[in-house]
C-alpha cells in the first residue's frame, strides 16, 4: 500500500505510545546494524587490521609475562609492547660475558644500583639512574649482551627497539609510535628502552634531512627530556652503536654515561675463548693462550665462530669414521658387533681443530676485506 492510499485521518492522527516505542526500537536496531556493518567493511578494507590484531595479542601476552596487569594501552602502545622482554626470562647474564669486568663493575655502580635501590634514593634527584647510556664499539664485541644483562640484573622491563620499528612507518604513524615508546615505558617502569644501531635514526642532523625525519628526532628528544620532570620516573634510554661519530651531538649530550666496548685484547680473548669452550670436551693439550695471541683484531663474535668451526671438525671426523666402518663391515660381510663405548662418543676438541678453524676464518676475513671496496661502491641509499 502506498502512502497516498492511506486515509488522511490516519496520517494526521497522533501516534500511540506503543507505536512510538516500536519506532524507536526499530530505529535503534537499524542504527546498530548499520554501524557494525560499516565498521566490519572498514576493518575488512584496512590492510593493517590483521597486523594490528596480531600485535594486540602479542602485546597482551607480553604484558602478562612481564607481570603488568590492569594497565590500559593505546593501539600504538600495544604495538610497542610486542617488543617487550621479560628480564627474568632473559638468557644473558653477567656470567655469559667474558673479559668485560671493568665495564660491568662501572655499569653496576652507575646504572644498576640506582634501579635496584630506588627505595633508598627515592627523594634524591642525584641518585636517579641516568636517563641515557651509550654503548659504543665495533660489531660483535658484546654491546647487545651487555644491554640485556643490565636489564636482567636491574630487574627492569626491557623494550628492545629496532630503529626500523619507528622509521619504517609513514609519517603520522612514526610520530605516534615514538610517543607510545615513552608513554608505555612510563606506564610499566622501571624500564630500559634499548635502541640498537641508534645512529641509524638519530644521526647527525643535516640540511638534507627529510622534514619528517627532523620532526621525529625533535619529538624523540623532547619526549626524552620529559622523563626528567619527575624524580620518581625510572625510565632509561640505552643506545648501542658501531658509529658514534654519526650520532647527532644533541643526542650525545643526552647520553653522558658512555661505555666503550672495544675489540678484546689478548687476555680478554683468552677469557672469551675459555667461556665459549666451557663444558666442551677438550683435549688436555689445548692451549688457549696461543689461540688468543694469534687472533689480534678478532671480536667475541669472531671467536665464537672460530670455536664453532673447530668443534665441527670432530663431527665431520666422526661421520667419516662411521662411513669407513660401514664400508669395512660390508666388505667383510661380518655380523653386527657390539660397538665399544668410545666409538659412540665424539673425540675431544684438539689444538689442531682450533688452528684449522683459525686458518679458515683468516681466509674468509681476507675474502671479505677484498670484497669491501666493491660493496662500498654500491650506493646504500
Ligand atoms: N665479551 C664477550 N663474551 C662472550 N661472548 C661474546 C663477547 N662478545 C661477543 N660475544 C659473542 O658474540 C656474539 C655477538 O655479540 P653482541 O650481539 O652482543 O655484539 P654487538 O656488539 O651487539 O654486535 P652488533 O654491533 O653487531 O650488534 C654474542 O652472542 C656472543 O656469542
Amino acid at each position: 500500500m502506498l502512502l497516498k492510499d492511506l486515509p488522511r485521518e490516519a496520517l494526521m492522527r497522533p501516534l500511540s505510545r506503543n507505536e512510538v516505542v516500536g519506532m524507536l526500537f526499530r530505529l535503534t536496531v537499524f542504527g546498530a546494524a548499520t554501524y557494525y556493518s560499516i565498521k566490519w567493511v572498514l576493518d575488512a578494507m584496512d590492510p593493517t587490521s590483521k597486523q594490528k590484531n596480531q600485535a594486540k595479542k602479542r602485546a597482551e601476552q607480553q604484558m602478562k609475562r612481564v607481570g603488568v596487569e590492569g594497565v590500559r594501552l593505546t593501539e600504538y602502545e600495544m604495538n610497542i609492547a610486542s617488543h617487550l622482554v621479560d628480564p627474568q626470562t632473559m638468557k644473558v647474564s653477567w656470567r655469559d660475558i667474558a673479559g668485560l669486568d671493568e665495564v660491568i663493575n662501572e655499569l653496576q655502580d652507575t646504572v644498576i644500583l640506582p634501579f635496584q635501590k630506588r627505595h633508598l634514593m627515592a627523594n634524591s634527584k642525584l641518585f636517579q639512574p641516568p636517563k641515557g647510556v651509550l654503548l659504543f664499539g665495533p660489531p660483535g664485541c658484546g654491546k647487545t649482551m651487555i644491554a640485556k644483562a643490565t636489564a636482567r640484573a636491574s630487574g627492569c622491563r626491557f623494550i628492545n627497539l629496532q630503529a626500523s620499528t619507528l622509521t619504517d612507518m609513514w609519517y603520522g604513524e612514526s610520530q605516534k609510535l615514538t610517543a607510545a615508546v615513552f608513554s608505555l615505558a612510563v606506564k610499566i617502569q622501571p624500564c630500559i628502552i634499548f635502541i640498537d644501531e641508534i645512529e641509524s635514526f638519530l644521526r647527525n642532523r643535516s640540511s638534507m634531512d627529510h622534514e619528517a625525519t627532523a620532526m621525529m628526532k625533535a619529538q624523540f628528544m623532547s619526549l626524552w627530556d620529559g622523563l626528567d620532570t619527575s624524580s620518581t620516573t625510572q625510565v632509561m634510554v640505552m643506545g648501542a652503536t658501531n658509529r658514534p661519530q654519526d650520532l647527532d651531538p644533541a643526542i650525545l649530550r643526552r647520553m653522558p654515561t658512555t661505555f666503550h666496548i672495544g675489540l678484546p685484547n689478548t687476555r680478554q680473548r683468552e677469557e672469551i675463548l675459555r667461556l665459549i669452550l666451557a663444558g666442551e670436551n677438550l683435549s688436555n693439550a689445548i692451549n688457549l693462550k696461543e689461540i688468543a695471541e694469534k687472533t689480534e683484531g678478532y671480536s667475541g663474535s669472531d671467536l665464537r665462530e672460530l670455536c664453532r668451526d673447530a668443534a665441527m671438525y670432530r663431527v665431520r671426523d666422526y661421520v667419516r669414521k662411521e662411513q669407513m666402518r660401514q664400508i669395512a663391515q660390508q666388505l667383510q660381510d661380518c655380523q653386527e658387533e657390539e660397538r665399544p663405548v668410545d666409538e659412540e662418543r665424539l673425540r675431544p676438541v684438539t689444538q689442531l681443530d682450533l688452528l684449522f678453524g683459525l686458518d679458515k676464518m683468516k681466509e674468509s676475513k681476507k675474502a671479505t676485506t677484498f670484497m669491501l671496496p666493491i660493496i662500498s661502491e654500491v650506493a646504500l641509499d
